[in-house]
């Protein structure tokens, strides 16, 4: 079960970036079902990974499951709003580095390859989430 946060306001601009137009991004990454299986194995191998799973450790899994799904589903323009905290409180103090930002992509990029979204469509979401990095991570 998910834990409550501090009060914060509801509004999809939280998510971080603008929705792509049209349905061809739903339609790369499998629509909700396809993005809801790509967090999952996200989400698993960010708590899994060797090098930031510690960042991840004793944060509420249920509640980023929920809404991560909610942010690349809003994106990608799915059918969904984002109703998460906005990418600086989420990430605050948490210590995030350059290189914490690298490994996380990666893992994202296994989990599309995984659920076979066409390279293009893979990059023009990479390219969504990278000035995100402002602020995600801390320097
Ligand atoms: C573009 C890159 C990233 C995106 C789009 C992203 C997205 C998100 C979202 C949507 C949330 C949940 C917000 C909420 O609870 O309201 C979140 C929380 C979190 N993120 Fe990220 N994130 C990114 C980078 C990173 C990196 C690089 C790390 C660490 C390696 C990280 C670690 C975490 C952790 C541990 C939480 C849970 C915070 C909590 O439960 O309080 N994130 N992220």
């Amino acid at each position: 079960q998910e834990q409550p946060v501090e009060p914060y306001k509801i509004d999809p601009t939280n998510a971080g970036a603008a929705p792509f137009a049209g349905d061809g991004m739903a339609r790369a990454f499998g629509g909700q079902d396809g993005i809801s299986r790509i967090v999952d194995r996200f989400v698993t191998a960010n708590f899994a990974d060797r090098r930031i799973g510690e960042i991840f450790m004793n944060q509420d899994e249920v509640r980023l499951r929920r809404v991560l799904f909610e942010q690349f589903c809003y994106i990608l323009n799915a059918g969904c709003t984002y109703t998460g905290r906005d990418m600086r409180a989420a990430h605050k103090d948490m210590g995030v580095q350059q290189g914490d930002m690298n490994r996380l992509v990666e893992n994202l990029q296994a989990a599309m390859q995984a659920e076979r979204v066409p390279f293009a469509a893979q990059n023009r979401f990479l390219a969504k989430l990278a000035p995100m990095r402002r602020d995600v991570v801390e320097r």
